[in-house]
Protein backbone atom coordinates (compact mmCIF):
# COMPACT_ATOMS: atom_id res chain seq x y z
CA UNK A 1 0.00 0.00 0.00
CA UNK A 2 1.20 3.25 -0.81
CA UNK A 3 2.79 5.47 2.45
CA UNK A 4 3.24 2.29 4.29
CA UNK A 5 6.81 2.89 5.91
CA UNK A 6 8.11 -1.06 5.65
CA UNK A 7 6.79 -3.60 3.13
CA UNK A 8 5.03 -6.99 5.76
CA UNK A 9 7.97 -9.17 4.63
CA UNK A 10 10.46 -6.34 6.31
CA UNK A 11 9.52 -6.69 9.80
CA UNK A 12 10.99 -10.04 10.50
CA UNK A 13 14.33 -8.63 9.08
CA UNK A 14 13.69 -6.04 11.23
CA UNK A 15 12.35 -8.06 14.28
CA UNK A 16 15.62 -10.62 13.36
CA UNK A 17 18.39 -7.61 13.71
CA UNK A 18 16.54 -6.21 17.51
CA UNK A 19 17.02 -10.03 18.23
CA UNK A 20 20.73 -10.35 17.36
CA UNK A 21 21.41 -7.05 19.02
CA UNK A 22 19.69 -7.73 22.22
CA UNK A 23 21.32 -11.38 22.12
CA UNK A 24 25.14 -9.85 21.82
CA UNK A 25 24.29 -6.98 23.99
CA UNK A 26 23.42 -9.83 26.88
CA UNK A 27 26.41 -11.78 25.74
CA UNK A 28 28.17 -8.65 27.03
CA UNK A 29 26.96 -8.06 29.65
CA UNK A 30 27.55 -12.00 30.75
CA UNK A 31 30.87 -11.88 30.14
CA UNK A 32 31.09 -9.24 33.01
CA UNK A 33 28.90 -11.63 35.84
CA UNK A 34 32.14 -13.43 36.79
CA UNK A 35 34.10 -10.02 36.95
CA UNK A 36 34.32 -9.46 40.77
CA UNK A 37 33.68 -13.15 42.02
CA UNK A 38 36.72 -12.82 44.06
CA UNK A 39 34.51 -10.73 45.99
CA UNK A 40 32.24 -11.22 49.17
CA UNK A 41 28.84 -9.50 48.88
CA UNK A 42 24.99 -9.96 50.08
CA UNK A 43 23.25 -12.42 48.51
CA UNK A 44 21.22 -11.06 45.47
CA UNK A 45 17.24 -11.42 45.61
CA UNK A 46 16.87 -11.33 41.97
CA UNK A 47 18.61 -12.44 38.92
CA UNK A 48 16.83 -9.46 37.05
CA UNK A 49 16.36 -7.15 39.55
CA UNK A 50 20.12 -7.63 41.20
CA UNK A 51 20.01 -5.85 44.70
CA UNK A 52 18.81 -2.59 42.95
CA UNK A 53 15.61 -3.25 43.97
CA UNK A 54 15.61 -3.94 47.87
CA UNK A 55 18.00 -0.91 47.87
CA UNK A 56 15.25 1.50 46.73
CA UNK A 57 12.64 -0.24 48.94
CA UNK A 58 14.92 -0.29 52.33
CA UNK A 59 15.05 3.25 54.34
CA UNK A 60 18.85 4.82 54.46
CA UNK A 61 20.71 3.33 57.62
CA UNK A 62 19.71 -0.34 56.82
CA UNK A 63 21.71 -1.69 53.62
CA UNK A 64 25.11 -0.38 53.10
CA UNK A 65 26.75 0.11 56.59
CA UNK A 66 24.81 -3.61 57.82
CA UNK A 67 26.76 -5.20 54.16
CA UNK A 68 29.63 -3.55 55.44
CA UNK A 69 29.41 -5.29 59.03
CA UNK A 70 29.86 -8.83 56.75
CA UNK A 71 31.90 -8.44 54.32
CA UNK A 72 33.99 -5.37 55.08
CA UNK A 73 34.62 -2.18 53.28
CA UNK A 74 35.21 -3.48 49.92
CA UNK A 75 32.52 -5.43 48.48
CA UNK A 76 29.71 -6.44 45.61
CA UNK A 77 26.66 -6.27 45.14
CA UNK A 78 24.48 -6.92 41.20
CA UNK A 79 22.98 -4.35 39.11
CA UNK A 80 20.28 -5.44 37.05
CA UNK A 81 20.45 -8.48 34.99
CA UNK A 82 23.72 -9.45 37.44
CA UNK A 83 25.50 -6.41 36.53
CA UNK A 84 28.60 -5.98 39.22
CA UNK A 85 28.91 -3.58 40.84
CA UNK A 86 32.28 -2.50 43.48
CA UNK A 87 31.03 -1.13 46.69
CA UNK A 88 34.77 1.08 47.44
CA UNK A 89 34.27 2.07 50.98
CA UNK A 90 38.06 2.00 51.96
CA UNK A 91 38.96 5.93 52.34
CA UNK A 92 42.39 5.05 49.89
CA UNK A 93 40.41 3.82 47.34
CA UNK A 94 38.04 6.15 47.11
CA UNK A 95 39.81 8.82 46.99
CA UNK A 96 42.50 7.33 44.60
CA UNK A 97 38.54 6.89 41.99
CA UNK A 98 37.46 10.72 42.90
CA UNK A 99 40.79 11.91 41.88
CA UNK A 100 42.13 9.74 39.09
CA UNK A 101 39.43 11.77 36.54
CA UNK A 102 41.19 10.51 33.46
CA UNK A 103 40.49 6.63 34.49
CA UNK A 104 37.09 7.02 36.09
CA UNK A 105 34.21 8.82 34.90
CA UNK A 106 30.32 8.99 35.88
CA UNK A 107 28.25 5.83 34.90
CA UNK A 108 27.60 6.28 31.13
CA UNK A 109 23.48 5.64 31.94
CA UNK A 110 24.48 8.93 34.52
CA UNK A 111 26.02 10.96 31.63
CA UNK A 112 23.23 10.14 28.99
CA UNK A 113 20.37 10.95 31.80
CA UNK A 114 22.22 14.40 32.87
CA UNK A 115 22.47 15.33 29.09
CA UNK A 116 19.38 14.89 28.46
CA UNK A 117 17.95 16.78 31.50
CA UNK A 118 20.26 19.57 30.81
CA UNK A 119 22.28 19.21 27.47
CA UNK A 120 25.80 20.35 27.86
CA UNK A 121 27.28 21.41 31.39
CA UNK A 122 29.78 21.08 34.19
CA UNK A 123 27.30 17.78 35.40
CA UNK A 124 27.37 16.17 32.36
CA UNK A 125 31.11 16.39 30.52
CA UNK A 126 34.19 14.78 30.87
CA UNK A 127 37.90 15.40 31.55
CA UNK A 128 39.16 18.31 29.15
CA UNK A 129 36.00 19.87 28.63
CA UNK A 130 34.65 19.37 32.32
CA UNK A 131 37.91 20.80 33.62
CA UNK A 132 36.74 24.13 30.98
CA UNK A 133 33.46 24.23 32.18
CA UNK A 134 34.17 23.86 36.32
CA UNK A 135 37.50 26.72 35.69
CA UNK A 136 35.07 29.04 34.48
CA UNK A 137 32.28 28.51 37.22
CA UNK A 138 34.32 28.45 39.44
CA UNK A 139 34.74 32.34 40.24
CA UNK A 140 31.26 32.55 40.68
CA UNK A 141 31.20 30.40 43.77
CA UNK A 142 34.61 31.45 45.43
CA UNK A 143 34.31 32.16 49.20
CA UNK A 144 35.46 35.88 48.58
CA UNK A 145 31.57 35.86 46.37
CA UNK A 146 29.65 33.91 49.08
CA UNK A 147 30.76 36.39 51.77
CA UNK A 148 29.22 39.25 49.17
CA UNK A 149 26.13 37.71 48.81
CA UNK A 150 25.05 36.56 52.19
CA UNK A 151 23.17 39.45 52.98
CA UNK A 152 20.91 38.29 50.55
CA UNK A 153 21.20 34.60 52.02
CA UNK A 154 20.23 36.58 55.71
CA UNK A 155 17.37 38.06 53.61
CA UNK A 156 15.63 34.89 52.37
CA UNK A 157 16.17 32.90 55.48
CA UNK A 158 14.10 35.81 57.17
CA UNK A 159 11.69 35.79 54.80
CA UNK A 160 10.73 32.57 55.81
CA UNK A 161 11.02 33.05 58.96
CA UNK A 162 8.49 35.69 58.66
CA UNK A 163 6.56 33.44 56.55
CA UNK A 164 5.96 31.02 59.72
CA UNK A 165 5.81 33.44 62.17
CA UNK A 166 2.24 34.97 59.39
CA UNK A 167 1.10 31.28 59.13
CA UNK A 168 1.24 30.72 63.24
CA UNK A 169 -0.51 33.98 63.53
CA UNK A 170 -2.24 33.51 66.84
CA UNK A 171 -2.02 29.77 67.05
CA UNK A 172 0.44 27.90 69.68
CA UNK A 173 2.30 26.05 67.44
CA UNK A 174 1.70 25.05 63.33
CA UNK A 175 2.92 22.13 60.98
CA UNK A 176 5.34 22.56 58.32
CA UNK A 177 6.44 20.61 55.42
CA UNK A 178 9.97 21.13 55.76
CA UNK A 179 10.66 19.43 52.91
CA UNK A 180 8.92 21.85 50.80
CA UNK A 181 9.56 24.75 52.02
CA UNK A 182 13.29 24.14 52.79
CA UNK A 183 13.43 23.19 48.97
CA UNK A 184 11.69 26.14 47.59
CA UNK A 185 14.23 28.42 49.97
CA UNK A 186 17.22 26.52 48.77
CA UNK A 187 16.25 26.99 45.19
CA UNK A 188 15.08 31.05 45.90
CA UNK A 189 19.03 31.42 47.61
CA UNK A 190 20.84 29.99 44.45
CA UNK A 191 18.46 31.59 41.98
CA UNK A 192 18.51 35.16 43.73
CA UNK A 193 22.22 35.09 44.26
CA UNK A 194 23.56 34.04 41.42
CA UNK A 195 21.25 34.74 39.00
CA UNK A 196 19.68 38.10 40.59
CA UNK A 197 16.40 36.11 39.58
CA UNK A 198 13.48 36.14 41.74
CA UNK A 199 11.41 32.37 41.80
CA UNK A 200 9.79 33.59 45.03
CA UNK A 201 6.25 32.04 43.19
CA UNK A 202 4.83 34.93 40.92
CA UNK A 203 3.27 32.40 39.00
CA UNK A 204 2.18 29.72 41.05
CA UNK A 205 4.93 27.12 38.58
CA UNK A 206 7.68 26.54 41.65
CA UNK A 207 5.36 23.34 43.83
CA UNK A 208 5.00 21.92 40.37
CA UNK A 209 8.65 22.27 39.46
CA UNK A 210 9.69 20.86 42.95
CA UNK A 211 7.54 17.83 42.42
CA UNK A 212 8.83 17.07 39.63
CA UNK A 213 12.18 17.45 40.97
CA UNK A 214 11.31 14.79 43.81
CA UNK A 215 9.57 12.39 42.03
CA UNK A 216 10.67 9.90 39.34
CA UNK A 217 8.53 8.70 36.68
CA UNK A 218 5.33 6.04 38.04
CA UNK A 219 6.72 2.47 39.27
CA UNK A 220 4.63 0.72 36.54
CA UNK A 221 5.81 -2.66 34.51
CA UNK A 222 6.56 -0.91 31.77
CA UNK A 223 8.58 1.89 33.63
CA UNK A 224 10.82 -1.33 34.94
CA UNK A 225 10.92 -3.17 31.87
CA UNK A 226 12.17 0.66 30.28
CA UNK A 227 14.64 0.51 33.15
CA UNK A 228 16.02 -2.91 32.35
CA UNK A 229 16.52 -2.20 28.25
CA UNK A 230 18.31 1.09 29.24
CA UNK A 231 20.53 -0.33 31.52
CA UNK A 232 21.37 -2.76 28.94
CA UNK A 233 22.08 -0.01 26.37
CA UNK A 234 22.38 3.36 28.09
CA UNK A 235 21.98 4.94 24.85
CA UNK A 236 18.17 3.57 24.09
CA UNK A 237 17.29 6.64 26.85
CA UNK A 238 17.21 8.64 23.72
CA UNK A 239 14.08 6.64 22.43
CA UNK A 240 11.27 7.52 23.54
CA UNK A 241 10.42 5.88 27.52
CA UNK A 242 9.10 6.66 30.52
CA UNK A 243 12.66 8.60 31.60
CA UNK A 244 13.20 10.20 28.83
CA UNK A 245 9.54 11.93 29.10
CA UNK A 246 10.41 12.98 32.46
CA UNK A 247 13.32 13.99 31.54
CA UNK A 248 12.28 15.68 28.93
CA UNK A 249 9.46 17.40 32.03
CA UNK A 250 12.15 18.52 34.15
CA UNK A 251 14.61 19.64 30.73
CA UNK A 252 11.40 22.07 30.58
CA UNK A 253 10.76 23.31 33.69
CA UNK A 254 14.37 24.22 34.56
CA UNK A 255 14.98 25.29 30.77
CA UNK A 256 12.25 27.95 30.98
CA UNK A 257 13.72 29.09 33.51
CA UNK A 258 17.05 29.32 32.44
CA UNK A 259 15.95 30.82 29.17
CA UNK A 260 14.12 33.68 31.19
CA UNK A 261 17.70 34.28 33.47
CA UNK A 262 19.73 34.36 30.43
CA UNK A 263 17.04 35.87 28.55
CA UNK A 264 18.80 39.72 30.46
CA UNK A 265 22.17 39.01 28.99
CA UNK A 266 20.89 38.85 25.54
CA UNK A 267 18.52 42.08 25.62
CA UNK A 268 22.16 43.30 26.37
CA UNK A 269 20.70 44.74 30.60
CA UNK A 270 23.49 45.72 32.39
CA UNK A 271 24.37 43.33 35.61
CA UNK A 272 26.80 45.91 37.33
CA UNK A 273 25.43 46.14 41.29
CA UNK A 274 23.20 42.54 40.68
CA UNK A 275 23.69 39.42 42.82
CA UNK A 276 24.21 37.26 39.47
CA UNK A 277 27.70 36.33 39.50
CA UNK A 278 27.16 33.42 37.62
CA UNK A 279 25.29 35.16 35.00
CA UNK A 280 28.22 37.85 34.87
CA UNK A 281 30.60 35.07 34.37
CA UNK A 282 28.92 33.37 31.65
CA UNK A 283 28.15 36.63 29.92
CA UNK A 284 31.66 38.31 30.46
CA UNK A 285 33.05 34.89 28.58
CA UNK A 286 30.13 35.19 25.76
CA UNK A 287 32.06 38.60 24.83
CA UNK A 288 35.44 37.26 25.18
CA UNK A 289 34.30 35.34 22.60
CA UNK A 290 35.03 31.83 24.52
CA UNK A 291 31.84 30.04 22.66
CA UNK A 292 29.13 30.01 25.35
CA UNK A 293 26.13 29.83 23.15
CA UNK A 294 22.64 30.30 24.21
CA UNK A 295 22.78 26.84 24.43
CA UNK A 296 25.49 26.33 26.07
CA UNK A 297 24.61 29.18 29.02
CA UNK A 298 20.94 27.47 29.90
CA UNK A 299 22.50 24.49 30.07
CA UNK A 300 24.64 25.46 32.95
CA UNK A 301 22.27 27.91 34.25
CA UNK A 302 19.52 24.93 34.83
CA UNK A 303 21.89 22.70 35.85
CA UNK A 304 23.56 24.57 38.81
CA UNK A 305 19.90 25.66 39.63
CA UNK A 306 18.95 21.75 40.12
CA UNK A 307 22.65 20.94 41.66
CA UNK A 308 22.31 23.91 44.47
CA UNK A 309 18.34 23.84 45.00
CA UNK A 310 17.39 20.32 46.19
CA UNK A 311 20.67 18.76 47.93
CA UNK A 312 21.37 21.97 50.16
CA UNK A 313 17.60 22.15 50.91
CA UNK A 314 17.33 18.30 51.93
CA UNK A 315 20.28 18.80 54.59
CA UNK A 316 18.82 21.30 56.11
CA UNK A 317 14.95 19.81 56.34
CA UNK A 318 16.89 16.67 57.72
CA UNK A 319 18.92 19.25 60.66
CA UNK A 320 15.68 20.49 61.46
CA UNK A 321 14.27 16.80 61.63
CA UNK A 322 17.31 15.79 64.10
CA UNK A 323 16.68 18.86 66.15
CA UNK A 324 12.96 18.36 66.80
CA UNK A 325 13.96 14.60 67.92
CA UNK A 326 16.90 15.99 69.81
CA UNK A 327 15.54 18.60 71.87
CA UNK A 328 18.69 18.97 74.25
CA UNK A 329 20.80 19.47 71.24
CA UNK A 330 18.34 22.54 70.21
CA UNK A 331 18.17 23.75 73.32
CA UNK A 332 22.14 23.55 73.41
CA UNK A 333 22.39 25.57 70.09
CA UNK A 334 19.78 28.01 70.48
CA UNK A 335 21.29 28.68 73.78
CA UNK A 336 24.71 28.74 72.20
CA UNK A 337 23.41 31.23 69.68
CA UNK A 338 20.87 33.61 72.07
CA UNK A 339 24.33 33.48 74.75
CA UNK A 340 25.93 35.46 71.68
CA UNK A 341 23.44 37.99 70.74
CA UNK A 342 23.22 38.80 74.52
CA UNK A 343 26.93 39.39 75.39
CA UNK A 344 27.33 41.01 71.32
CA UNK A 345 24.21 43.39 71.11
CA UNK A 346 23.43 41.67 67.57
CA UNK A 347 22.79 37.97 66.28
CA UNK A 348 25.86 36.60 64.86
CA UNK A 349 26.73 37.83 61.58
CA UNK A 350 27.84 36.04 58.71
CA UNK A 351 32.22 35.99 59.73
CA UNK A 352 31.04 34.63 62.99
CA UNK A 353 28.82 31.93 62.02
CA UNK A 354 32.09 30.96 59.60
CA UNK A 355 34.51 31.24 62.52
CA UNK A 356 36.47 33.84 61.84
CA UNK A 357 36.98 36.71 64.26
CA UNK A 358 37.46 34.82 67.30
CA UNK A 359 33.83 34.09 67.94
CA UNK A 360 33.52 30.27 68.49
CA UNK A 361 29.89 29.24 68.05
CA UNK A 362 31.86 26.40 69.01
CA UNK A 363 28.74 23.83 69.56
CA UNK A 364 26.33 25.24 66.63
CA UNK A 365 29.58 24.66 64.24
CA UNK A 366 30.00 21.07 66.14
CA UNK A 367 26.09 20.69 65.25
CA UNK A 368 27.01 21.66 61.66
CA UNK A 369 29.90 19.34 60.93
CA UNK A 370 27.92 16.73 62.25
CA UNK A 371 25.12 17.65 59.87
CA UNK A 372 27.24 17.33 57.48
CA UNK A 373 28.74 13.89 58.26
CA UNK A 374 25.18 12.43 59.28
CA UNK A 375 23.25 13.74 56.56
CA UNK A 376 25.06 13.59 53.25
CA UNK A 377 22.75 14.13 50.38
CA UNK A 378 24.20 11.27 47.99
CA UNK A 379 24.42 7.75 49.30
CA UNK A 380 26.86 7.53 47.01
CA UNK A 381 29.39 8.58 44.26
CA UNK A 382 29.02 6.26 41.21
CA UNK A 383 32.35 5.75 38.68
CA UNK A 384 32.47 3.52 35.61
CA UNK A 385 36.19 2.96 34.67
CA UNK A 386 37.31 4.04 31.36
CA UNK A 387 40.19 1.83 31.44
CA UNK A 388 41.70 -1.10 33.40
CA UNK A 389 43.64 -0.19 36.43
CA UNK A 390 44.71 -1.30 39.72
CA UNK A 391 43.01 0.58 42.98
CA UNK A 392 45.46 1.36 45.87
CA UNK A 393 43.81 -0.07 49.28
CA UNK A 394 43.97 0.87 53.28
CA UNK A 395 42.80 -2.67 53.53
CA UNK A 396 43.98 -6.03 52.67
CA UNK A 397 41.77 -7.17 50.20
CA UNK A 398 39.75 -10.18 51.71
CA UNK A 399 41.31 -13.46 50.84
CA UNK A 400 44.57 -12.21 49.14
CA UNK A 401 47.71 -10.40 50.15
CA UNK A 402 47.66 -7.56 48.57
CA UNK A 403 46.62 -4.01 49.39
CA UNK A 404 45.12 -3.41 46.12
CA UNK A 405 42.32 -3.77 43.81
CA UNK A 406 42.50 -4.79 40.16
CA UNK A 407 39.64 -3.47 38.21
CA UNK A 408 38.50 -3.58 34.06
CA UNK A 409 37.16 -1.26 31.69
CA UNK A 410 33.89 -0.97 32.39
CA UNK A 411 33.62 -1.74 35.83
CA UNK A 412 31.13 0.43 37.70
CA UNK A 413 32.22 1.30 41.09
CA UNK A 414 29.72 3.06 43.88
CA UNK A 415 31.64 4.85 46.74
CA UNK A 416 29.29 4.92 49.31
CA UNK A 417 29.16 8.14 51.42
CA UNK A 418 25.96 8.81 53.48
CA UNK A 419 25.96 4.91 54.67
CA UNK A 420 29.58 4.55 53.98
CA UNK A 421 32.62 6.42 54.89
CA UNK A 422 30.92 9.41 56.55
CA UNK A 423 30.29 6.73 58.91
CA UNK A 424 33.09 4.28 58.84
CA UNK A 425 33.36 2.75 62.44
CA UNK A 426 37.27 2.25 61.62
CA UNK A 427 37.18 6.20 61.45
CA UNK A 428 34.45 7.48 63.84
CA UNK A 429 34.32 5.18 66.21
CA UNK A 430 31.66 2.61 67.55
CA UNK A 431 29.05 4.98 67.77
CA UNK A 432 29.85 6.72 64.29
CA UNK A 433 26.05 6.47 62.91
CA UNK A 434 25.33 8.22 66.06
CA UNK A 435 23.95 12.16 65.77
CA UNK A 436 27.10 13.50 68.25
CA UNK A 437 27.89 16.99 67.73
CA UNK A 438 29.97 16.68 70.94
CA UNK A 439 32.38 14.45 69.17
CA UNK A 440 33.54 17.42 67.03
CA UNK A 441 34.63 19.59 70.08
CA UNK A 442 37.08 16.47 71.21
CA UNK A 443 41.09 17.64 69.89
CA UNK A 444 42.23 15.45 66.98
CA UNK A 445 38.78 15.17 65.40
CA UNK A 446 39.83 17.04 62.22
CA UNK A 447 42.73 14.66 61.84
CA UNK A 448 40.62 11.54 61.46
CA UNK A 449 40.39 12.10 57.64
CA UNK A 450 37.93 14.25 55.56
CA UNK A 451 34.53 13.60 55.17
CA UNK A 452 33.51 13.15 51.20
CA UNK A 453 29.53 14.88 51.50
CA UNK A 454 31.03 17.26 48.91
CA UNK A 455 32.72 14.53 46.98
CA UNK A 456 36.82 14.80 46.39
CA UNK A 457 39.03 15.89 43.84
CA UNK A 458 38.38 17.69 40.23
CA UNK A 459 34.74 16.73 40.18
CA UNK A 460 34.07 17.81 43.62
CA UNK A 461 30.83 20.04 44.84
CA UNK A 462 31.04 23.72 43.11
CA UNK A 463 28.89 24.92 45.51
CA UNK A 464 30.64 23.60 48.51
CA UNK A 465 31.05 26.90 50.10
CA UNK A 466 27.87 28.50 49.16
CA UNK A 467 26.11 25.10 50.24
CA UNK A 468 27.69 25.74 54.15
CA UNK A 469 27.45 29.54 54.43
CA UNK A 470 23.50 28.64 53.30
CA UNK A 471 22.89 26.22 55.96
CA UNK A 472 24.47 27.92 58.82
CA UNK A 473 22.74 31.27 57.69
CA UNK A 474 19.03 29.54 57.82
CA UNK A 475 20.22 26.94 60.95
CA UNK A 476 21.00 30.19 62.78
CA UNK A 477 18.17 32.29 61.75
CA UNK A 478 15.33 29.67 61.97
CA UNK A 479 17.04 27.94 65.14
CA UNK A 480 16.71 31.12 66.97
CA UNK A 481 13.28 32.28 65.93
CA UNK A 482 11.46 29.00 66.75
CA UNK A 483 11.76 25.70 68.44
CA UNK A 484 10.63 22.35 66.09
CA UNK A 485 9.60 19.08 67.19
CA UNK A 486 8.03 16.00 65.88
CA UNK A 487 4.83 16.69 64.19
CA UNK A 488 2.65 14.06 66.12
CA UNK A 489 3.85 11.09 67.93
CA UNK A 490 2.07 8.34 65.31
CA UNK A 491 3.84 10.40 62.46
CA UNK A 492 7.42 8.33 61.52
CA UNK A 493 9.77 9.29 59.13
CA UNK A 494 11.63 7.70 56.89
CA UNK A 495 14.65 8.29 54.50
CA UNK A 496 14.51 6.48 51.34
CA UNK A 497 17.27 6.86 48.22
CA UNK A 498 14.82 8.02 45.75
CA UNK A 499 15.16 9.61 41.96
CA UNK A 500 18.68 9.83 41.13
CA UNK A 501 21.05 8.73 43.93
CA UNK A 502 19.50 11.77 46.39
CA UNK A 503 18.33 10.90 50.18
CA UNK A 504 14.39 12.36 50.95
CA UNK A 505 11.84 11.63 53.94
CA UNK A 506 8.78 10.21 53.08
CA UNK A 507 6.06 9.65 56.33
CA UNK A 508 5.65 6.03 56.83
CA UNK A 509 2.26 4.92 55.32
CA UNK A 510 1.77 7.69 53.49
CA UNK A 511 4.27 7.08 51.07
CA UNK A 512 2.10 7.12 48.31
CA UNK A 513 1.98 10.99 49.39
CA UNK A 514 5.76 11.60 47.60
CA UNK A 515 8.38 13.38 49.48
CA UNK A 516 7.39 15.88 53.25
CA UNK A 517 8.68 16.05 56.15
CA UNK A 518 6.09 17.37 58.50
CA UNK A 519 7.37 19.03 61.92
CA UNK A 520 5.64 20.66 64.40
CA UNK A 521 7.37 24.58 65.27
CA UNK A 522 6.18 27.29 67.37
CA UNK A 523 7.63 30.36 68.73
CA UNK A 524 10.69 30.47 70.85
CA UNK A 525 9.23 32.42 73.65
CA UNK A 526 6.29 29.87 73.76
CA UNK A 527 8.55 26.94 74.74
C1 LIG B 1 24.74 20.56 51.15
C2 LIG B 1 24.61 20.74 49.87
C3 LIG B 1 25.37 20.03 48.79
C4 LIG B 1 25.89 18.77 48.78
C5 LIG B 1 25.82 17.73 49.89
C6 LIG B 1 26.52 18.58 47.50
C7 LIG B 1 27.18 17.43 47.12
C8 LIG B 1 27.87 17.27 45.95
C9 LIG B 1 28.70 16.14 45.61
C10 LIG B 1 28.94 14.91 46.48
C11 LIG B 1 29.21 16.35 44.38
C12 LIG B 1 30.18 15.45 43.63
C13 LIG B 1 29.46 14.45 42.74
C14 LIG B 1 30.44 13.56 42.02
O1 LIG B 1 31.63 13.51 42.34
O2 LIG B 1 29.98 12.86 41.10
C15 LIG B 1 28.69 17.62 43.92
C16 LIG B 1 28.96 18.16 42.69
C17 LIG B 1 28.46 19.37 42.29
N1 LIG B 1 27.75 20.27 43.04
FE1 LIG B 1 27.16 20.04 44.93
N2 LIG B 1 26.37 19.71 46.76
C18 LIG B 1 25.69 20.63 47.51
C19 LIG B 1 25.35 21.92 47.17
C20 LIG B 1 25.65 22.49 45.96
C21 LIG B 1 25.38 23.86 45.61
C22 LIG B 1 24.74 24.93 46.51
C23 LIG B 1 25.76 24.02 44.33
C24 LIG B 1 25.68 25.31 43.57
C25 LIG B 1 25.25 25.45 42.41
C26 LIG B 1 26.31 22.75 43.87
C27 LIG B 1 26.79 22.49 42.60
C28 LIG B 1 27.47 21.35 42.25
C29 LIG B 1 28.03 21.13 40.92
C30 LIG B 1 27.94 22.08 39.73
C31 LIG B 1 28.65 19.89 40.95
C32 LIG B 1 29.40 19.20 39.81
C33 LIG B 1 30.87 19.46 39.98
C34 LIG B 1 31.71 18.77 38.94
O3 LIG B 1 31.27 17.84 38.29
O4 LIG B 1 32.86 19.21 38.78
N3 LIG B 1 26.22 21.85 44.89
N4 LIG B 1 27.91 18.17 44.90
Amino acid sequence: MPGQVFECATWPRIAAVVILWAMYELYKRFTHIGRLSFLHGPPTPSYVWGNVSALREAPVGTQYSEWRKTYGPVYRLHDLLMEPILVLGDPTGALYVLNKTETYWRPVIDRVVLRLWFGLNILSTETKEHLQRKRRMSSAFTAQYVKTISAKLFDLAHDLANEWNDKLGLEKCIIVDMAKDLHRLSLNCISRTMFAYDLSDPTGRIPTLLEKFSGGPEDTIFTRLALLMISVNPQLMNFPNPFKEWANMLRTELGTIAQKVWGAVEKGESLEGQDAKALEVLSQQREEGEGVSKDDAVSEIAGLLFAGSESTGNVIAELMYELAHRPDIQTKMRDELLAFEAHNGSPPRYGDLMGSGGNKLSYFNAVIMETLRTKAVLMYIAREAVADDVIPLNILLPGSAAHSLPVRKGQIIYIPIRDGLNIDPDIWGADAKTFSPERWLESGVRERGGILTFGDGPKACLGRAFAIAELKIVAATLVRTFSFRPSYDHFHIDFYQLSGNTVKPMVRGHENEGVQMPLQIRLREEL
